[in-house]
């Protein structure tokens, strides 16, 4: 009759599959019932990644050895390892799916000064552009409290959990995660600074991006924590400033793009957003917001100004509604699109060098 121990010390020899290490050592033998009228014996384990070709390999080995010292009927699950446990057993070489989106992925934070100055329009915009360039392209409604990017971009659907991780909606081509998801009814989220910086973490290690050219995150405005968080748990993460003609507007932004500065993180380019109105009748421009801003700012940071967007709405679209995407002919998608494209030079050229 095989007892509980026994059980343990069959287990706890054989190796994790990915972590080439004994069970006994990564902790990954989770639970072990034994029901003696039966002869049953179930487990649950613990490894690196499942639902490999390795875990079914590994589920046959437990089942044969088990069963050779006794017992009649085996029943196995199968966990993940919580990630910080895989951190530290990983053998060198083998690089985490975060490690390989920080190394493939150029990752780039939208972020202001001041609260609505168009920074969560411009985050979905560039990457809407990007998407349309052929670009793979993510988004990361990093706004942990002002969420907006699913409502602006008209996502109804919601994200599905696969295994371990979670799938981003796909809309126009770009891979969305928001807060917004895992919220209902538009309730708001009371947080702390530190659930925030774990949620971030989650959003990173816990969706499946797969293979992205280009994640933008969509910060929230100002110099909060959640900026802090984001410059320093992505060291090579660039950044675009987005702020009004308004001076305040920029005065404000500069601290933001000192921030980023300060933690040693590259400065893309100023977006100014709201720049000025033209009359479609007589073409006319007016500068609600004044003028200059985003000159004046690019100049203080030494960045180039990328480009500056008119006040305009969409056209609204009954069959593909999004309120803040700019259709690919409409005269601010044009303008994204020339953006999107410097951007991507700016890209490529760094690469090169
Ligand atoms: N160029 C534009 N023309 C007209 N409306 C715009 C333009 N850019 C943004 N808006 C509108 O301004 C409002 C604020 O924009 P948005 O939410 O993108 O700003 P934000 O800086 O991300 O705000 P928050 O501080 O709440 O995160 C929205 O209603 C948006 O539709």
């Amino acid at each position: 009759m095989l007892t509980e121990e026994k059980v343990r010390e069959i287990l706890g020899e054989i190796e994790d599959p990915i972590l080439h290490k004994p069970l006994k050592e990564t902790g990954g033998i989770l639970e072990i019932k034994v029901k003696e009228e039966k002869n049953h014996v179930s487990v649950k384990v613990a490894i690196a990644k499942t639902g490999t070709a390795e875990q079914i390999q590994m589920q046959s080995n437990i089942v044969n050895r088990l069963k050779n010292a006794g017992a009649a009927t085996v029943g196995i699950r199968f966990a993940q390892l919580p990630d910080e446990v895989i951190e530290r057993f990983r053998p060198e070489g083998i690089e985490s799916e975060f490690e390989k989106l920080l190394k493939n992925t150029a990752i780039i934070a939208v972020a202001s000064g001041k609260g609505g100055v168009g920074k969560s329009t411009v985050s979905v915009n560039l990457a809407v552009s990007l998407a349309r360039m052929g670009r793979k392209v993510g988004l990361l409604d990093a706004d942990i409290y002002g969420f907006s990017v699913p409502d602006m971009m008209g996502i109804v659907d919601r994200p599905v959990v696969r295994g371990e991780k979670i799938i981003p909606v796909d809309r126009f081509g770009v891979k969305v995660m928001s807060m917004a998801f895992f919220v209902e009814d538009n309730s708001p989220v009371i947080w702390r600074g530190p659930m925030l910086g774990k949620m971030l973490n989650n959003f990173f290690r816990e969706v499946e991006w797969g293979d992205l050219d280009y994640l933008f995150l969509d910060l929230p405005p100002g110099t909060g924590d959640v900026a802090l968080d984001v410059h320093q748990m992505l060291p090579a993460c660039k950044e675009i400033i987005v702020t009004t003609p308004h001076p305040t507007s920029a005065f404000v932004a500069a601290r933001a793009g000192t921030m980023a500065l300060k933690t040693n993180h590259e400065i893309l380019g100023v977006i100014e957003n709201m720049s000025y109105f033209e009359s479609r009748t007589t073409g006319k421009k007016e500068y609600v917001f004044g003028k200059g801003g985003g000159k004046k700012l690019a100049e203080e940071l030494g960045v180039p100004l990328l480009g500056q967007i008119p006040l305009e709405q969409p056209y609204w679209d009954d069959e593909e509604f999004a309120p803040s995407v700019y259709q690919i002919d409409h005269p601010i998608g044009k303008i994204y699109f020339k953006i999107a494209e410097k951007i991507d030079d700016l890209i490529m050229e760094k690469e090169k060098n």
